[in-house]
């Protein structure tokens, strides 16, 4: 007997990016429009396009049914506020789990633990495609480093989470992403795993893939100069504060870094608790309102329907449109305080640009 995969039970066969890019191919309509919205995403980064961009949501995205129909209804908001934002539909299908739980559509699409992870690659090709059509740009994040084979040409944004941002597996796949690529900061609260990622993933990188045709390949990368940092708060308290941001942001000039921050509304800066993410928006608001440039967006967990479930035994009693993840605020909660946070800004523009704080 071989001393060899010796704790590996079984190994299946898994259709080829290739393969699932010609069963699932993207219109040349449709890659138009994402080549605009990645844009439109590196110039706010960038600071070129002063709106604010708007990550909003589902913590993580179960039912294609119900994902598209939130996607409709963001698009309709995206369109309203398109003078202050510039909407990416939170379009996350890989979850970092702190121990373990569901890891989300594309490895357990089954959700009952049968991990087919080749039906969960279609589900997602599927349905992003779906949303992108609406013309709704999609972002995800990206924890496995071999899906994005499969989907990402599909995707105007992407972020690695608190969990891998000390990563160097993930730092080099950033590195080389067509995409923006935000870090989260750690779920400790430390900022430098981050900053030191932002300052990696910029320079050119050399690394072990898997190629569209399913071949072991070396890939070499020309560096991403569109990476940012995402402010999700840490274990002792949340960072969205003033004092916060101005911190973050002296940090990264100090290190050299485009000083491009968004705030994730929901994790640690509510504290879990999904109805605080309306305070956090508030609060980025008044310091962009009051001149805080470095602020380019937020993040925001929401869904049609407010709140989360545990996933039940029996499927057929999952509720609507509510999450199986993270809780998250419902539609007409998350209509209401954009409209809001939009008039805000909108107003403080009519009264000089800024409103100068006191
Ligand atoms: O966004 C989702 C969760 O916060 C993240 O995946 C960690 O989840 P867990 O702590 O419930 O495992
Ligand atoms: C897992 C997530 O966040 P974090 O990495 O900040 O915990 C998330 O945004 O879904």
């Amino acid at each position: 007997m071989a001393n060899v995969d010796i704790r590996i039970r079984q190994v299946e066969p898994l259709a080829t990016p290739r393969q699932v890019v010609s069963l699932l191919p993207v219109d040349e309509k449709t890659a138009e429009s994402i080549r605009r919205s990645r844009q439109t995403v590196n110039d706010i980064i960038q600071g070129r396009d002063q709106r604010l961009l708007a990550i909003i949501g589902p913590c993580s995205l179960h039912d294609p049914d119900a994902a598209l129909e939130y996607a409709q209804k963001l698009k309709k908001l995206a369109s309203e506020i398109e003078d202050e934002m510039f909407v990416v539909m939170r379009t996350y299908f890989e979850k970092p789990r702190t121990v373990g739980g569901w890891k989300g559509l594309i490895l357990d699409p089954k959700m009952d633990g049968s991990y087919d992870i080749g039906g969960g690659i279609l589900a997602a090709r599927s349905l992003l495609l779906d949303i992108v059509k609406l013309g709704l740009p999609v972002g995800c994040e990206v924890l496995d480093p071999i899906i994005p084979q499969y989907i990402d040409e599909l995707m105007s944004w992407s972020s690695i989470g608190a969990r891998t941002t000390e990563s160097q597996i993930h730092r080099n796949l950033a590195s080389g992403l067509s995409v923006a690529v935000g870090f989260k900061n750690s779920t400790s609260g430390d900022l430098n795993n981050a900053i030191n990622a932002i300052k990696s993933a910029l320079q050119p990188a050399s690394f072990i893939g898997m190629d569209g045709e399913g071949a072991s390949a070396i890939f070499r990368t020309t560096g991403n100069d569109c990476c940012h940092l995402i402010l999700r708060g840490g274990d002792q308290s949340p960072n969205y504060y003033e004092d916060d941001v101005e911190n973050a942001r002296l940090f990264m000039q100090k290190e050299g870094v485009n000083p491009a921050i968004i705030i994730d509304c929901s994790h640690a800066n509510s504290r879990k608790h999904y109805e605080r993410q309306k305070r956090v928006l508030r609060s980025l608001i008044d310091q962009v309102s009051w001149g805080e440039k470095a602020i380019r967006g937020f993040m925001l967990e929401s869904n049609l329907e407010q709140g989360c479930q545990k996933i039940p035994e029996d499927l057929s009693t999952l509720k609507y449109g509510v999450s199986v993840t993270d809780a998250c605020i419902g539609w007409d909660e998350t209509e209401r305080i954009v409209h809001h946070a939009c008039d805000l800004l909108r107003k403080a523009r009519r009264e000089g640009g800024v409103i100068q704080p006191l």
